[in-house]
């Protein structure tokens, strides 16, 4: 049985920035696993269009920027792809923390796939204000993304856990998934 943390969130949310943390804190090795590689893999300017991503300008308010970003059909081969080789890696007994931007969907697929395996599903949540201020400082990403997901990623969702990584906060955040997942040992 492998250990698997589902790290969900909007995007600046500080998925991969807590995840890189937990690996420093723990003793035993975790593989991080994110969405991020994934589509780096693609063949770099194809990245969005029809068949893998498509962006889309979702603003309501011509002054609030909001950008949706929607997976084509290969998008969802990928992400399904993605979460099939987590599967594979738990099967073989690596501990994973994998961060990825989910909606029901994926979470019902990770909690199907990881039966048998130790999984704990954690909402990282931000206040929008910081997590909008650290998508422009970034520099890399679309302006409005992070709005458009908050509005949208988390309904329906049943977190095991869920931590604020506010800003300042990721130690503490790290800390406190690494004791939870220690707990159901
Ligand atoms: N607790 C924190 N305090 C201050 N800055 C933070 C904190 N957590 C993350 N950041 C910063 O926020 C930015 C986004 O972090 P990160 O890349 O971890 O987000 P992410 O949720 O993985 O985003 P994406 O889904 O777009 O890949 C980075 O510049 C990171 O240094």
């Amino acid at each position: 049985m492998a250990r698997v943390v589902v790290l969900t969130g909007v995007s600046s949310a500080g998925k991969s920035s807590l995840a890189r943390k937990m690996q420093d804190q723990a003793e035993r090795d975790w593989l991080h696993v994110t969405f991020d590689k994934f589509i780096s893999m693609i063949p770099v300017g194809r990245e969005t269009s029809p068949e893998w991503f498509v962006v889309r300008n979702a603003a309501k308010d011509p002054d609030v920027p909001e950008i949706s970003f929607t997976s084509g059909p290969r998008g969802l081969e990928l992400r399904q792809a993605m979460r099939d080789f987590v599967r594979v890696a738990a099967d073989r007994g690596i501990d994973m923390i994998v961060d990825d931007v989910c909606t029901t969907l994926e979470v019902d697929d990770y909690r199907s796939q990881l039966a048998g395996h130790d999984l704990t599903v954690v909402r990282v949540d931000v206040p929008l204000a910081a997590a909008e201020r650290r998508e422009k400082a970034r520099g890399d990403r679309m302006i409005g993304l992070t709005r458009n997901q908050a509005g949208r990623i988390h309904e329906g969702i049943d977190y095991d856990l869920t931590v604020v990584n506010d800003d300042g906060q990721l130690d503490a955040c790290a800390a406190r998934i690494l004791a939870a997942v220690d707990a159901n040992d």
